[in-house]
């Protein structure tokens, strides 16, 4: 059976902060290296040998990547980092606590900028020195294509190319691959993998590095899909990440 393991990186500072960061560069946190650990030996434990795997250009994916290989002893198979893996770019909320960005604008706006599938937030100005154009690791990208906010359906417009002419097709090569990434990048392909609907795709929330199989057909149809781990813990971080963009 063919296997993508999608796995989300582990807890940044950021998130640990509870601030918006799409985009933005942010380290992993001592807890989110732990969690990196952890998913790298459960899935060593569950005998995952992976030929390939493909992360974003952001380093709390990529370090996490390192981690979860080390553990493995698979740090020698071939990486790729696209851009296109890269997090929902969050325009003008990068930055800001979420908890506080609720307190100012409510509950329902927040849930509309976090998890609706088709408003994105207010963009980043041309002249804000955070704005993609003036970041040199994506000079070779057209400026067309670089967002300066995004939707969750424009994440998955820049994420679905990839996966299908890039990751899909390697599994025709390699039984399993990795694909580590990020909350909003990941819900977009998960959400295009089990045709679940733009309504439904606002309640879901995916969890810091708890491993998330799915197995394909030969025809690489996907037929099976489930997170390694204890359901109930699973279920209560994501709701922990449901609660982040609510004043509590
Ligand atoms: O801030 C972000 O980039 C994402 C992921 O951490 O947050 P959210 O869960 O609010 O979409």
């Amino acid at each position: 059976m063919k296997k993508i393991v999608l796995l989300r990186h582990g807890e940044s500072v950021w998130n640990r902060e509870n601030r918006f960061t799409g985009w933005t560069d942010v380290d992993l946190s001592e807890k989110g290296v732990a969690e990196a650990v952890k998913a790298g030996e459960t899935l060593r434990k569950e005998g995952f040998h992976f030929g390939r795997a493909y992360t974003s250009y952001l380093k709390r994916a990529v370090k996490t990547l390192d981690v979860v290989l080390d553990r493995m002893d698979r740090d020698w198979i071939p990486v790729t980092k696209t851009w296109r893996l890269n997090e929902k770019h969050y325009g003008m909320l990068q930055g800001l606590n979420k908890r506080d960005t609720a307190e100012k604008y409510g509950d329902e706006q927040v849930y509309v900028w976090r998890r609706s599938y088709d408003v994105a937030p207010a963009p980043l100005p041309e002249d804000d020195p955070r704005n993609p154009r003036f970041d040199p690791r994506y000079a070779g990208i057209p400026d067309a294509a670089l967002p300066r906010t995004e939707s969750l359906k424009d994440t998955v417009a820049r994420t679905m190319p990839y996966w299908e002419c890039e990751i899909l097709p390697a599994l025709a090569r390699h039984d399993e691959l990795l694909v580590v990434a990020h909350g909003n990048s990941l819900r977009g392909i998960i959400k295009n993998l089990k045709g679940i609907s733009d309504e439904a795709i606002s309640e879901f929330n995916l969890p810091t590095a708890v491993p998330y199989v799915f197995e394909f057909d030969e025809g690489l149809g996907c037929v099976k899909d489930y997170f390694l781990g204890d359901p109930a813990e699973i279920a209560s971080l994501m709701e922990a990440v449901a609660n982040q963009g609510r004043r509590g």
